[in-house]
């Protein structure tokens, strides 16, 4: 049922529970710890890019989460030693004269160029053993730090990433089948490999080896999903917790659905989109859908992923801080309390 590599505890039991796959269980093989990102050891990379989408502001949410005193917790209460080159990068340098569409994608030489740049940052710090925190920043950034790692987790533990995906939107787009040609709404097309590139540009450059298995992916918290992505999650059998689960099951259920999907041996990448928290508690993103989740919600999927030990890297996304201004602090607080949730800290 579970592989093991040496990288892996076999312990017995491996796959019980109620619904076989589908509950967690404490007695799975886990990761030996030696794998895992060092204890309290983060690489924090703050992304000020918004070009995945057309609304200006988004870029400003790194600042703002850390301005409202997110990094200085993370050092402070929860204890981290921080590789963080202190500034938020908006890759200026890389931005190209002109941008046509390619394959209907808007600012495609743009994404691709930050992406890129992002994977191999990512990389660094997941090579080096650190957990990675990611701020961004629309949520096209994924593109850069699932591939990157990906890749680490490759070299590391010789195993395939698990991603969790928390979100209103499923972001698995097709160039084809976007109706925007945002790119925030295609990153896992290209990271699954369900969209292809021949040319290293614009995203050809995303290689096997920084790819996720569809099967590895989990979705928690969609409510708005186009046409041709449910195509794309029904064809493929992609494992998705929509708002309608969670109010059947409760959010206690579906974590124990989802993490047992993954299994315990296998590394975890989680990408926040806040939008997934409903527009009462996140009212400043780009595309707020009603009907998401509480607060509390959200912070219990993150400290749920926290609590498996198997969590190497965060995104967190689409934070706009210019939208909705009188919610805009709300809205970076609850950011914030989602990372300090991931990150381990506790009610009591
Ligand atoms: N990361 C996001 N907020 N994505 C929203 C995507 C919306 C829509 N599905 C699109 O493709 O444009
Ligand atoms: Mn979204
Ligand atoms: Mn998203």
């Amino acid at each position: 049922m579970h592989s093991t590599t040496d990288a892996v505890i076999p312990n017995g039991s491996a796959g019980s529970g109620i619904n076989g796959h589908d509950s967690y269980d404490m007695d799975a093989p886990t990761i030996q710890p030696k794998f895992l990102p060092k204890r309290n050891e983060l690489g924090l990379v703050a992304v000020g890019f918004s070009g995945g989408q057309c609304k200006p502001g988004v870029d400003a949410a790194p600042m703002a989460l850390i301005e409202s005193g997110l990094v200085n917790q993370l050092k402070d209460d929860l204890e981290y030693t921080l590789h963080y080159d202190n500034q938020v990068h908006a890759y200026s340098d890389l931005m190209p004269a002109s941008d046509p569409p390619h394959r209907g994608m808007k600012n495609a030489s743009a994404v691709s160029a930050v992406t890129q740049k992002l994977s191999s940052q990512v990389y660094e710090h997941a090579k080096h053993g650190r957990f990675v925190l990611t701020l961004g920043g629309d949520h096209s950034i994924a593109i850069g730090t699932i591939s990157g790692t990906a890749k680490a987790m490759r070299e590391r533990l010789g195993r395939d990433m698990a991603v969790i995906w928390v979100d209103a939107h499923a972001d698995i787009n097709t160039p084809e089948s976007s109706d925007s040609g945002n790119i925030h709404g295609m990153p896992l097309a290209f990271l699954t490999g369900l969209a292809t590139e021949e040319e290293d540009k614009p995203f050809g450059w995303v290689k096997e080896d920084q790819r996720v298995s569809v099967k590895k992916l989990v979705y928690i918290g969609l409510r708005d999903v186009d046409r041709g992505e449910k195509k794309i999650l029904r064809e493929n059998g992609i494992k998705a917790f929509s708002m309608h689960d969670i109010d059947r099951h409760g959010i206690g259920k579906v974590m124990d659905m989802a993490l047992g999907w993954i299994g315990r041996d296998t590394p975890i990448h989680l990408s926040f989109d806040i939008d997934a928290l409903d527009p009462m508690w996140a009212p400043s993103t780009g595309t707020a859908v009603r009907g998401g989740l509480t607060l509390r919600e959200g912070d219990f999927i993150a400290e749920c992923v926290h609590e498996t030990g198997s969590l190497v890297a965060l995104d967190l996304v689409e934070v706009n801080p210019s939208l909705e201004e009188q919610g805009a602090a709300e809205t970076v607080r609850a950011g914030v309390s989602i990372v300090r949730c991931a990150l381990g800290d506790t009610l009591l």
